[in-house]
């Protein structure tokens, strides 16, 4: 029989730490009159297995938010925890290690090197790593995002698309248990977003990552396991389950408040 807590939630769902956790994260940028609160004492979790989309107007800190998370910025109070470490207590090499090993990004700006093929890019985290790609897993990777043919060309001959697409199969690569996406379909015609969007959701559902993703997409919201909308550096609301008309719903509500 499956033990369950005095909050009615089973125990097994209790013991297992989120993959990444926020608490109470405040983020300042610049000082005196300059200063701008992109974070405030925001507090959220990102269960393991689960698909998040990080949905607010621009400037509401969502970007500041995905950058802390992944340990590429750090809060000026507050904590973020991936998995059971606490990122406020480790030096800037043991963050890199952890990004390395538990981390992949997909950004607007791609980061691409431009004297690397797409292919020797995507491989990147792996060769950094001193390890050598799974062929077939690289193979499919790049059949899926459909750049299969684009592999041998530097990222200066291939389309904002492409390089986009080249971007997810970087950080795809490493099977990594934590994928944080900005804005990935940002560049994408609808056709190219609908395969990139499958190819996360593929991530979360049959290999169990967890994705964080900024979008500003109801639809690419929609595949998503839920929504946290953000003003003003807050969580202002959260929509479980969403499709791309309820979350329409929210932006209108929140837009007329
Ligand atoms: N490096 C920085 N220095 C100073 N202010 C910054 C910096 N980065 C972000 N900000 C400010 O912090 C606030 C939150 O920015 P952030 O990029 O997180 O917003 P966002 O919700 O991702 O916006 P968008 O949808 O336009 O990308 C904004 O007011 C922004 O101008």
């Amino acid at each position: 029989m499956q033990t369950t807590l005095a909050s009615g939630q089973p125990a097994e769902a209790i013991r297992t730490a989120p993959a990444a956790r926020i608490i109470d994260g405040t983020k300042i940028y610049g000082s005196g009159s300059t200063a701008v609160r992109a974070l405030d004492a925001i507090s959220a979790e990102f269960a393991a297995g689960a698909f998040t989309a990080i949905m607010g107007p621009s400037g509401s800190g969502k970007s500041t938010l995905l950058h802390c998370l992944a340990g590429l910025d750090r809060l000026t109070s507050g904590q973020v925890m991936i998995g059971d470490d606490d990122l406020s207590r480790l030096d800037d090499k043991a963050i890199t290690l952890l990004r390395r090993e538990r981390i992949g990004f997909v950004f607007q700006a791609f980061n691409l090197v431009p004297t690397l093929t797409a292919r020797e890019n995507v491989i990147l985290p792996l060769t950094l790593g001193g390890k050598k790609p799974d062929r077939a897993w690289l193979s499919e990777l790049a059949a899926a995002l459909g750049i299969t043919d684009r592999l041998a060309h530097r990222p200066a001959e291939l389309s904002g698309g492409q390089q986009q697409r080249v971007a997810t199969a970087r950080a795809l690569i490493t099977r990594p248990d934590l994928i944080f996406a900005d804005e990935p379909t940002g560049n994408l015609d609808s056709k190219s977003a609908a395969e990139l969007l499958s190819q996360i959701r593929r991530a979360v559902d049959e290999y169990g990552q967890t994705v964080v993703m900024v979008t500003h997409d109801p639809r690419a919201a929609g595949y998503a396991d839920r929504v946290l909308f953000l003003a003003d550096g807050r969580v202002v609301r959260e929509l479980p389950a969403p499709t791309a008309d309820s979350v329409l719903d929210v932006i209108r509500e929140l837009g007329t408040r």
